[in-house]
């Protein structure tokens, strides 16, 4: 009896002891296993939170998940990704100052697909094209002085085209028009309007893409915005094709970044290919174009409801103009004075952010606020953890810019709509100026009322006013 139990007893052990180790292993691979995760939830299998994250209000999304699991932390499952939202000052502050130590930057898998340079396992950008994106020749404030004066005639040009005589126009596109036109000109170095025509609904289509599910059918936000980067990529190839006769043939001059890119070599001596290029480029149009474009567009929504704050900006605009001659373009000491008109647009941003946040990938377990983060975790953070907090900003939903008066009355990494650390928006001296320009032109021309005072916004990766935001406008 025994001879004959012992095998069956041990036959039966082997099996739970393998059924215990594959268990323990699928929790391990679910949950992280024993590890102090944060608190949160997983949501649904597949989708996780990923609808409440995409279709539902930013600030609610966080807020609620801080109040109810911690305000330092949560996790949740969104966009495919197992994820950790690290919240509040004191979570940005720790975010900026670990980049590559803890994490590194993860784009969203609809992004990687939209974009090839995105792609996980795309090359690290050479050294070379680091610097040319974050080039002192191209985006800091050194430079950009030199762009101010055409940014003034191109956006002069387009006042007159598309905004003089006119009793009625429609915002939103035409701050697109506006935002694509100097893209394409301080970028590409191209100016031709067809061109940028084609480019803008396209635009458009990729930036709702960019977070989205990769679900690619006839319908889909994710087919639409693939449809799109196949367009751009095949004009913006042809950008670079006559950029690089031009060159080769003419020695046409380096007024542009695609004119760097085209010319510079990998320690090997090879030139980037063209493909690379233009994906590139397409990266840096999209990151550039709608974010000024919805920073213009809220700007004249919260400045049409607001005469009070109208004639402040008025006032530091017509101090501007009438200190110039007549003809003469904006010059940079002209943008050092239009202090109040940058804190409107601070305000602008806080309520309605033109980038609501970004993702990185831990590349090491990490511990923030007493919780285990596992390596390979994605995390996010947001403007909305703190933009809307009335810890920070009394009374937040009110439209406020002397909130900026005083730059320390707004405690350390509440605001931050360009990031901060070594990944801070390379393009923020770029928008500065794009926006200034714009809101110098427009007050030395006209006052306007909006058409549709509660007109409705849809889509939080690119807030857009249903009906394009008319407005009436009078000449001054
Ligand atoms: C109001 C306008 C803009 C806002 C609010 C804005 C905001 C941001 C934010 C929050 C980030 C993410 C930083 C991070 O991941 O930590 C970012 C990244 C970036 N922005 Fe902007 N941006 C604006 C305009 C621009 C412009 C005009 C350009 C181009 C000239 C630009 C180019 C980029 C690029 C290339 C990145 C990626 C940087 C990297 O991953 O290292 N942005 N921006």
């Amino acid at each position: 009896m025994e001879f004959f139990l012992t095998p069956s007893i041990l036959f039966i052990a082997l099996i739970i002891a393998f059924l215990a180790y594959f268990l323990v292993f699928a929790f391990k691979r679910q949950f992280g296993g024993a590890k102090n995760l944060p608190p949160g939830s997983m949501g649904w299998p597949i989708m996780g939170e990923t609808i409440e994250f995409l279709f539902g209000k930013p600030e609610n999304f966080v807020f609620k998940r801080m109040k109810k699991y911690s305000p330092d932390i949560f996790k949740t499952k969104i966009l495919g990704e197992k994820t950790a939202v690290i919240c509040g000052p004191n979570g940005h502050k720790f975010l900026f100052s670990n980049e590559q130590k803890l994490f590194t930057v993860f784009r969203p898998h609809s992004m990687q697909k939209l974009f090839r340079s995105y792609q996980a396992k795309a090359p690290a950008p050479s050294e070379n094209e680091a610097k040319i994106l974050r080039s002192p020749a191209f985006l800091k404030p050194e430079a950009l002085v030199r762009y101010l004066g055409k940014m003034d005639s191109i956006t002069q040009q387009q006042m007159q085209s598309y905004w003089e005589g006119k009793d009625t126009v429609k915002v939103s596109p035409l701050a697109k028009t506006l935002t694509l036109s100097l893209a394409c000109r301080f970028f590409l170095g191209t100016d031709d309007p067809e061109r940028i025509a084609r480019l803008v609904s396209n635009f458009d289509d990729i930036t709702v893409g960019m977070h989205s599910f990769t679900l690619n059918f006839p319908g889909t936000i994710f087919y639409r915005a693939k449809k799109a980067a196949a367009a751009i990529r095949k004009e913006l190839t042809s950008v670079v094709k006559e950029k690089r006769d031009a060159i080769s043939t003419s020695g046409a001059p380096m007024q542009d970044i695609l004119s760097h890119m085209i010319v510079a070599t990998d320690p090997s001596g090879t030139h980037m290919p063209e493909a690379e290029i233009s994906d590139k480029m397409m990266g840096l149009l999209t990151a550039g174009y709608s974010t000024v474009a919805t920073a213009i567009t809220f700007f004249m929504k919260y400045v049409g409801k607001r005469p009070d704050i109208y004639k402040k900006i008025l006032d530091e605009q017509m101090d501007v103009a009438s200190a110039k001659k007549d003809g003469e373009l904006l010059q940079w000491e002209d943008i050092q004075k239009m202090k109040y008109s940058w804190n409107v647009v601070y305000e602008v941003m806080r309520l309605t952010p033109p980038l609501q946040g970004t993702f990185r990938e831990a590349i090491t377990d990490f511990t923030y606020a007493g919780y285990t983060i596992p390596k390979g975790w994605k995390i996010y953070w947001t403007v909305s953890t703190t933009n809307k907090n009335p810890e920070y900003f009394p009374n937040p939903e009110i439209f406020d810019p002397s909130r900026y008066n005083d730059e320390k009355a707004i405690p350390p990494y509440t605001f931050v709509p360009f990031g901060g650390g070594p990944r801070t928006c390379p393009g923020k001296e770029y928008a500065r100026l794009a926006i200034l320009t714009f809101i110098h032109n427009v007050m030395k021309r006209f006052k306007w009322e909006l058409e549709f005072p509660n007109e409705k916004i849809f889509g939080d990766m690119m807030p857009t006013p249903e009906k394009g935001l008319p407005v009436r406008l009078r000449a001054l």
